[in-house]
């Protein structure tokens, strides 16, 4: 039977669910997936293990060289002086071979770590990139931002940290034990009921630290999300003044996760005195079993002070894993979050053989046909909808507020797809149509034109370095925003904050036009672009709408419905259906719902 694969889930907050409710089965899918980013490093890791194997050996083998030196040499009376120098170089050329082997191991293991979880983030920022709409409609942003931040650093210091405390400390512990039974075997074998202690302790620890990090990361996963909210919508959080309550909420999620914290550090403080008191309890427990026996003559006196030193060294290896104890925590729930969100497709996707359209035989022509959509299965926003538009038409949308304009237009821009019937460009599905065409086809102007940090130049040509300087000044020039951006310090080359906060709204938008004449879409989405405008700018505005409207089919939602009265045909939209269409003019003479909407909006504007 072919195996399932696991699917993952969402919480409905937008938080990818910690691993409170991971299965088994998940959590090993999520740790193999990420694994398998380490297995091209396969040879540095074998030298890794080769130098750390001989790190050890060389740390390990100095008790046993004073063992000798002691027991074969000072108690049995020889006083070999060449014999004691030579030991005492042997010594020295351990530590030497130690301190350089553990210098290439740690040197190494940080490379590959860093390269793992470079190319892991680099990996993660195109797969969210490459996501559809609906997965941002699950996700904030937060909760991505910690997943590409934090939860990727926590892999590194799996890959560092625990990977090298798993090798060495394992090593150690197994050279240890080898060397313990090979001075002792009795000894040893009193040692070793240490054993199921220790590991009674560390079991029943674990199930109660693993809530704990669960809980510690899901705090702060929150409170980034928090913050990163706040900074993006702190315009309005200032115009609303709620700097108060945003300080509220921001003041109760610090104090969890600073609860959260010191839980986690008190419980690790508990967990690491606790293997203290018993590794100085069991040398203790040595010192008096060890002692007698070599008072009793059955044990020399050099195996126990070798058999003291590895009894104190064996305690170090178990302490220094267990206390990777919280880092393997950690990162598992860090793993199951990675691969939740690696493992979620785009649910919009090119077909196998997309169909190419030549980009100079695009005419322009739209058609909604029968189009079922809905975000959430079961509330239908369009249903049935047909819509046809000619080549080079300029269509306006109105309709009040949640009637579904922006969902009409998100379908053109395939940000989601219909469950049934089809949006066709030209006759052909726009789902045959390759994704980065279909992008360059249809232009998208928003009400809140997204800006990036950098120059003006680079936001006109979204840093593609092919377009050249002066087509994209040529094209400032033509919407107009020629006069506004030379007016400015440092011209095409001011360098914008994130969002273009120095710009004023109707510089952004007049960029954003320049924008669409540089890529030259055929078809032209208009998002209320000028919603937020005052009477002069809009002016302006629409003057380079008719610009760039000139041999495109154009398609513009408003609210004003001064703005798309010159419109060749108007759609009025009620409720996901398409209650009117027609000219202004005669829609106004049908005295419908387009009639009752233009009323309205006269009467606000001579409210206004
Ligand atoms: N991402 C989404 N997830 C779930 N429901 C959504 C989403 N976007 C919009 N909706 C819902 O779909 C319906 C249509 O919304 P849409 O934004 O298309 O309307 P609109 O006519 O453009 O409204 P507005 O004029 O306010 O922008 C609304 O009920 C809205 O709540």
């Amino acid at each position: 039977m072919a195996k399932q694969k696991a699917q993952p889930n969402a919480n409905p907050d937008g938080e990818i669910s910690s691993a409170y409710n991971v299965s088994k089965q998940d959590r090993r899918a999520a740790f193999r997936s990420m694994i398998a980013y380490a297995k091209p490093f396969r040879g540095r890791f074998a030298l890794i293990f080769l130098c750390t194997l001989l790190a050890i050996s060389a740390d390990l083998l100095q008790p046993y060289l004073v063992k000798i030196a002691i027991d074969d040499n000072l108690m049995a009376g020889k006083n070999d002086y060449g014999m004691l120098v030579l030991i005492s170089v042997i010594y020295l050329a351990f530590v030497i071979i130690g301190l350089v082997f553990t210098y290439l191991q740690n040197n190494m293991l940080q490379y590959v770590g860093q390269s793992i979880v470079a190319r892991i983030r680099k990996e993660l920022f195109a797969h969210i990139s490459k996501q559809s709409m609906s997965f941002f409609d699950r996700f904030h942003s937060g909760s991505l931002v910690t997943h590409v931040s934090s939860d990727t650093e926590t892999l590194n210091q799996f890959f560092t940290q625990v990977l090298l405390s798993l090798m060495r400390d394992g090593m150690t512990l197994l050279i240890i034990i080898g060397l313990m039974f090979h001075l002792d075997p009795m000894l040893a074998g009193y040692s070793m009921l240490l054993l199921p202690i220790i590991a009674g302790i560390a079991i029943g620890f674990r199930s109660y630290m693993r809530k704990v990090y669960q809980i510690t990361r899901t705090q702060l996963s929150r409170l980034i999300a928090f913050t990163a909210e706040n900074l993006a919508g702190m315009n309005l959080i200032q115009a609303f003044h709620q700097q108060k309550q945003q300080q509220q909420s921001f003041n109760e999620q610090n104090k969890r996760y600073f609860r959260s914290n010191v839980r986690e550090v008190q419980t690790n403080v508990f967990f690491n005195r606790s293997f203290d008191i018993l590794g100085n309890l069991s040398v203790a427990f040595i010192v008096w079993i060890g002692g007698m026996a070599v008072f009793e003559r059955t044990m020399e006196f050099g195996v126990l002070y070798a058999f003291i030193t590895y009894i104190r060294q064996f305690f170090q290896p178990i302490n220094s894993i267990t206390q990777q104890w919280n880092t393997l925590q950690s990162t598992t729930v860090s793993m199951d979050r990675l691969w939740r969100v690696f493992s979620i497709k785009p649910s919009v996707q090119d077909t196998e053989q997309p169909n190419a359209i030549k980009s100079g035989a695009i005419r322009g022509r739209i058609d909604y046909d029968r189009v079922h959509f809905s975000y959430t299965e079961g509330v239908p926003i369009l249903s049935g909808l047909d819509l046809h538009i000619t080549a080079g038409e300029m269509i306006g949308i109105v309709g009040a507020t949640g009637a579904g304009k922006s969902s009409l237009m998100s379908l053109l821009c395939r940000f989601y797809d219909v469950q049934q019937g089809s949006v066709r460009i030209d006759g052909i599905d726009i789902r045959d149509i390759p994704q980065a065409q279909l992008h360059r086809i249809v232009g998208l102007v928003q009400q809140e034109p997204y800006l990036y940090s950098g120059s003006i130049i680079d936001n006109v040509r979204l840093f593609d370095e092919s377009i050249s300087r002066d087509d994209v000044i040529k094209a400032c020039r033509f919407v107009g925003a020629d006069n506004l951006i030379t007016r400015l310090q440092d011209g095409y080359d001011t360098m914008l904050s994130e969002r273009g906060s120095g710009l004023s709204a109707g510089e952004r938008q007049l960029i954003s036009f320049a924008r669409i004449v540089v890529f030259r879409p055929k078809i032209l989405i208009l998002d209320e672009a000028t919603a937020n405008l005052d009477s002069y700018t809009e002016q302006l505005v629409q003057t380079a709408l008719q610009i760039v409207s000139k041999g495109r089919t154009t398609l513009v939602i408003a609210h004003r419905l001064s703005t798309i009265m010159q419109a060749d045909r108007i759609i009025v939209m009620r409720q996901g259906q398409i209650v009117e269409q027609g000219t202004h003019r005669e829609l106004i003479e049908r005295k419908g719902y387009y009639e009752e909407l233009y009323s309205h909006s006269q009467g606000a504007h001579a409210v206004g």
